[in-house]
């Protein structure tokens, strides 16, 4: 658990950092199922890495709810030296995929606090749309409903008269 401040407001966000590895994909599998936020990691050192990408997407794909928000990461910014995957590729990647994307290093603290404010950020957003959403269709059943009830109802006094049984 962490709280994090976005637009003035605090917001209390759960963190699980799921394992990497093949053979825990069963257990992953199950955390994508309650995520509302979710960063894809790459490790910019590690072209490996990077060409995974496209297969953790197509699981979240499968296995996330709808409209679950992602955001792309390069991880290990600060390993320059042994850098394989350019920024552009991870640029490109973000790109295609219609993600936002940030290099950060744990290490140096690069872009650690952007991102987690941009996933709230974005997670938040989908959020309100979804509650306008469902208001504005509250509000139009309701409506509706109204309507209805106005045209079952007889028209005044006159035509109360002419229901009138006795
Ligand atoms: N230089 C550098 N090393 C990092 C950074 N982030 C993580 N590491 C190192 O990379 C190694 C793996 O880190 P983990 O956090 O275990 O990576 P992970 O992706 O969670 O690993 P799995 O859970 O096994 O998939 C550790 O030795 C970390 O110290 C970073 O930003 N820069």
């Amino acid at each position: 658990m962490k709280t994090i401040e976005v637009d003035g407001i605090k917001v209390r966000i759960q963190i699980w950092d799921t394992a990497g590895q093949e053979r825990y994909q069963t257990i992953t599998k199950q955390y994508y199922r309650r995520a509302q936020g979710i960063f894809l990691v790459y490790d910019i050192s590690s072209e490996r890495s990077y060409q995974h990408i496209m297969k953790w997407v197509s699981d979240v794909d499968e296995y996330a709810p709808e409209g679950v928000q992602k955001i792309l990461i390069g991880n290990k910014a600060d390993e320059e030296q042994k850098r394989q995957v350019g920024r552009e590729q991870g640029q490109q990647l973000a790109k295609e995929y219609g993600m936002d994307f940030y290099e950060t290093s744990a290490c140096t603290n690069l872009n650690i606090k952007e991102s987690f404010t941009r996933l709230t950020e974005l997670v938040l957003q989908a959020h309100r749309k979804e509650l306008d959403g469902l208001r504005t269709r509250a509000s139009t059943e309701l409506a509706l409903a109204e309507l209805e009830e106005e045209e079952g109802k007889p028209e005044g006094p006159a035509n109360s008269s002419k229901a009138c049984w006795c």
